[in-house]
């Protein structure tokens, strides 16, 4: 059998005094496309960041590529994996260009200058995202869409084994969303794995092959992708998730978005994941 692309063991992180992932435990094969499910403050973001080295493990284990990283290692293989964090623009007030954005991509410690077979390869990549014909053109003056597509050309300039996308559909228009599915349609015939933070499916629920749910920081389901109630994807629609740590880990069972609510607590969705921008 292949080594697995992820494997964590009772990864445990603890932020601020706070359990933020509790004895997680999961397993990605080489290959495949899982989506990361989960309520805002559910961890999410934390178990991706643990797993690119950028959170400190406190108990535990993960295996990014063959990797081993633990409370004492943190080497991740950074060339071997590209990472779209959640919701940052591409130009940070620098007046880049989208291929000088793309191709920065491609630097390292090794690499400290682009020579022209550098600037090929972020002119592949952009086409990759349909943004050829813009190369020339400064980050500047794109949409968010836009901007987010010159950040995955820039994370699949290395063409990497591991693809990780943080909320990729939030804030993008419909055109940005449907490249993005011919992005990682084209990455899974490629063999790339595909790690995707959603809050809906949408666009990309069919190219999702399962679903690891979290819930405070532990794994509540693994499997289908839940499907939506009816209306979820409406704006005006008002989501609310459960708020419970006791249950156990579901396994092929479709749980749905908006499961029933428990007496009590009670986690209301901020707008940011409705498709606005702002902060989580
Ligand atoms: N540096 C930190 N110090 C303390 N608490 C933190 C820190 N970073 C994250 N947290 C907390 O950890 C919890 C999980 O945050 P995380 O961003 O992983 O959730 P998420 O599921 O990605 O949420 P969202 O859908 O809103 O992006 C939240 O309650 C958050 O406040």
């Amino acid at each position: 059998m292949s080594t697995p692309a992820i494997r964590t063991s009772g990864l445990t992180v603890l932020l601020g005094g706070h359990r933020v992932l509790n004895d997680v435990s999961l397993e990605i094969a080489s290959g495949e496309s899982v989506a990361l499910f989960g309520a805002n403050g559910s961890g999410k973001s934390t178990l991706v960041r643990a797993l690119l080295g950028l959170v400190p493990i406190t108990a535990g284990r993960a295996e990014v590529l063959g990797t081993v990283l633990g409370s004492r290692t943190q080497r991740v293989p950074w060339q071997r994996v590209g990472y779209v964090p959640q919701r940052i623009t591409a130009s940070a007030g620098v007046p880049a260009t989208a291929e000088e954005v793309v191709a920065s991509g491609l630097l390292s410690f090794r690499r400290l200058r682009i020579g022209r077979s550098g600037r090929e390869q972020a002119r592949a990549a952009l086409a990759e995202v349909g943004l050829a014909d813009r190369a020339k053109e400064s980050v500047q003056i794109f949409s968010g869409g836009q901007q987010q597509r010159v950040l995955i050309a820039r994370a699949l300039v290395r063409e990497p084994e591991l693809l990780v996308l943080d909320e990729p559909l939030a804030g993008i228009d419909h055109d940005s969303a449907d490249s993005l599915a011919g992005t990682i349609t084209m990455l899974r015939q490629r063999g790339t794995t595909v790690l995707t933070v959603l809050h809906e499916p949408g666009v990309l629920g069919p190219l999702v092959e399962r679903a690891i749910m979290l819930r405070e920081g532990r794994v509540i389901h693994e499997g289908p992708v839940p499907a939506p109630e009816p209306g979820h994807e409406d704006p005006a629609h008002d989501h609310v998730h459960p708020h419970v740590s006791s249950e156990p880990a579901t396994h092929g069972r479709n749980l749905g978005l908006d499961a029933p609510l428990p007496q009590g607590e009670r986690h209301r969705e901020d707008a940011a994941h409705r498709g606005e921008q702002g902060a989580s």
